[in-house]
């Protein structure tokens, strides 16, 4: 039986994506599609690949007016889904890509390489911010595992441009503006901090207190990469192998999640849902480094937002996701 799933905002990097992975999934029917500027217009004019599905034409977002829907997809900019998700009727489930429900009350933050029994039942879900996703992939097995200080975390971030959106809008994320540039920003009071902060604590049991985290913008269309700083607890010894071993089980039987001995790529997980994560430990110094990559509008958005309405839905974990990332 064919699931009805809606993406609103799917003329946008986000909702683009989730499009992708719909058109292709086994068993998702996109049945409607909205948005603000693009209303009115077929999905062809937007996406002249897209096959089938170019005859439908993106409606005027309205959560009053929905046609019957298994699942919907919010894409919108921050701020935009809170009181608009409210009305839509509780029959239909909500993966929320954007940023407005995250450890909310009411929706289950959907860190589904880490805990996807717990979203299993759920029918509002927030997916977490592209950072969260490529940093929490790297540090949950670490937390879990009690080798490295919750309250002593520094991540350092890169992403790429396609992260601040097709409506990204002003100059400061044109080609000229860019191109070979590389530039932090967010400091100290990144909206990703919160639930990064949340949700070590609640993988450590800990205190995040001393969490510190940076972005940057640089110059390549998609991917993340978090290098983050973890101090072990002193004298304990902790070594490059026990990290990985230690990521290895955790991870075991997760389809999504690559454990690596080298330091990942970017490029290795464009286009696709995988994480891959790599770390490496100086025993002398009580220091661990953790490495994240994702492809932010795979794991990052759209790839963790099909994998959470499988989970919600009852379909196979991997059901849309299997495709292998773009190479080069
Ligand atoms: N880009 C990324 O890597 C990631 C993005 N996110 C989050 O996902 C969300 C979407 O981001 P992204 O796809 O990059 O953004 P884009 O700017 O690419 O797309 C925004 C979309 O929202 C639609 N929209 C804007 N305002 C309204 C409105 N009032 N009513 C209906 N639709 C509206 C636009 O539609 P139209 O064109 O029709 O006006 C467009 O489809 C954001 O919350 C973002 O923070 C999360 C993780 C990663
Ligand atoms: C390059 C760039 O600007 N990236 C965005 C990514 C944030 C994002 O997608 O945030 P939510 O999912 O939390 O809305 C930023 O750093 O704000």
């Amino acid at each position: 039986m064919s699931i009805r799933v809606g993406i609103v905002g799917v003329s946008g990097y986000g909702g683009g994506e989730a499009l992708r992975l719909c058109a292709n999934h086994p068993s998702f029917e996109v049945a409607y599609v909205a948005g603000e500027s693009s209303s009115g217009s077929k999905l062809i004019e937007k996406f002249p690949g897209i096959g089938r599905l170019g005859d439908l034409i993106i409606q005027k977002w309205d959560p009053t007016a929905l046609p019957k829907l298994d699942v919907l997809f919010a894409s919108l900019p921050t701020g935009a889904s809170k009181d608009a998700l409210a009305a839509v009727p509780a029959g239909t489930k909500i993966v929320d890509i954007g940023g407005d429900h995250r450890y909310v009350d009411g929706w289950t933050y959907g860190l589904a390489d880490v805990w996807p029994e717990q979203i299993k039942s759920a029918s509002r879900v927030a997916n977490p911010g592209c950072y969260p996703a490529a940093t929490l992939g790297a540090l949950a097995p670490l937390l879990a595992g009690k080798l490295i200080e919750p309250g002593n975390i520094i991540v350092d971030a890169k992403t790429g441009v396609s992260g601040a959106g097709r409506g990204g809008g002003d100059s400061k994320f044109s080609y000229a503006e860019v191109n070979e540039d590389l530039s932090p920003y967010g400091l100290l009071k990144h909206t990703h901090m919160p639930e990064i902060a949340a949700t070590i604590a609640k993988v450590s049991g800990g205190s995040s207190a001393g969490l510190i985290f940076t972005p940057h913008l640089v110059p390549m269309t998609r991917g993340i990469l978090a290098t983050i700083y973890c101090r072990t607890h002193p004298g304990a010894g902790v070594t490059t192998e026990q990290c990985l071993e230690t990521a290895r089980k955790f991870y075991a039987g997760r389809p999504f999640v690559r454990v690596t001995d080298k330091p990942p790529h970017t490029k290795w997980a464009m286009g696709s849902n995988l994480t891959f994560v790599s770390y490496a430990a100086d025993p002398e110094r009580n220091l661990v480094i953790a490495m994240g990559v994702v492809d932010n509008l795979g794991k990052g958005a759209a790839g963790q937002a099909v994998q959470n309405a499988n989970l919600i839905t009852g379909q196979p974990e991997t059901a849309g996701l299997e495709g292998t990332p773009l190479w080069p």
